[in-house]
């Protein structure tokens, strides 16, 4: 039984234009899957149709299953506020590229990783704090005492993406959803973000669907893809295959372009 079944995903607005068409995919417990396409590819619709967190005046019709150990089967099209809250934490849980949006400007680091852990997992007291500095220590974040005590703004950018990491992890969720969750870091900071991706993927025994433009930063993380082009899925498979053998003219532009990036930065930093 998958993880995650999503069928014939369709996205439409209000005049019935459809942004994303009869999606189709899986991801298995401890899968990890890239959706991958260009600009305006459908990717964080998708995304975010997965969370049941659309934007008003868009609705999804088809259906996304989440199967997750120790919670109902739910399907997000169609289900209720109640329904969804339960799977949000511990079903699934995103991050975003921008961790300003998931993190609250004016609350300390340490009560917004609190938050899901009181509410979620009904943690207090002694308790909550020995889970907070866990929950910091998980994404390597050093001096965790610091960074708990210190506002959004006092902290780097790969740090901020950190804890809104170590925000969707705290709840454990079964599937964890990264929409370009590197985009906005520099080089250096992306790579290791990547490299604990991965770690924790593994460590936590989650399944992963990363959401990138980025074939090279995709391909490093993921065991399968699903290349979108204007909302529809043109090619999927193993991610190895797409890379050695992509059949669709799209893929075959996406590993070109991937291509030359990368062999413009081997030729900077050799
Ligand atoms: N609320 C909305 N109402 C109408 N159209 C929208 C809305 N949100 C997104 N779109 C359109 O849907 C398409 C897919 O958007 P989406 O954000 O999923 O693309 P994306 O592949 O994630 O691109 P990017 O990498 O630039 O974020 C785009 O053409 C976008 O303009």
């Amino acid at each position: 039984m998958s993880l995650l079944d999503v069928s014939g995903l369709t996205i439409r607005t209000e005049s019935g234009r459809a942004l994303v068409s009869d999606l189709s995919f899986t991801v298995e417990p401890g899968g990890r899957l890239g959706l991958i396409g260009e600009s305006g590819s459908g990717k964080s619709l998708t995304a975010l149709a997965l969370m049941g967190l659309l934007p008003p005046g868009l609705t999804a019709s088809g259906s996304v299953v989440l199967d997750a150990p120790g919670l109902d089967r739910t399907d997000v099209v169609g289900a209720g506020e109640s329904a969804l809250r339960a799977l949000r934490g511990r079903g699934a849980s995103v991050v975003f590229q921008e961790p300003l949006t998931a993190l609250d400007p004016l609350m300390r680091v340490g009560r917004q990783i609190a938050e899901p852990l009181r509410r979620r997992r009904g943690l207090r007291g002694a308790e909550l704090r020995r889970a907070v500095a866990a929950a910091l220590d998980r994404v390597r974040l050093p001096e965790p005492e610091r960074i708990a005590r210190a506002f959004p703004h006092e902290i780097s950018g790969g740090q901020r993406q950190r804890v809104a990491l170590a925000m969707a992890l705290a709840c454990e969720p079964a599937l964890l959803i990264a929409d370009e969750p590197t985009t906005a870091l520099d080089v250096t900071v992306q790579a290791e973000m990547l490299r604990l991706l991965g770690e924790l993927i593994a460590e936590q025994d989650m399944a992963l669907l990363f959401v990138s433009h980025d074939l090279a930063v995709v391909s490093g993380v993921t065991d399968r893809l699903v290349v979108l082009k204007d909302g529809e899925a043109v090619e999927s498979g193993a991610t190895t295959d797409i890379l050695h053998t992509p059949r669709q003219p799209y893929t075959q532009g996406l590993v070109a372009s991937a291509r030359t990036f990368e062999n413009a930065l081997e030729r900077i930093t050799r």
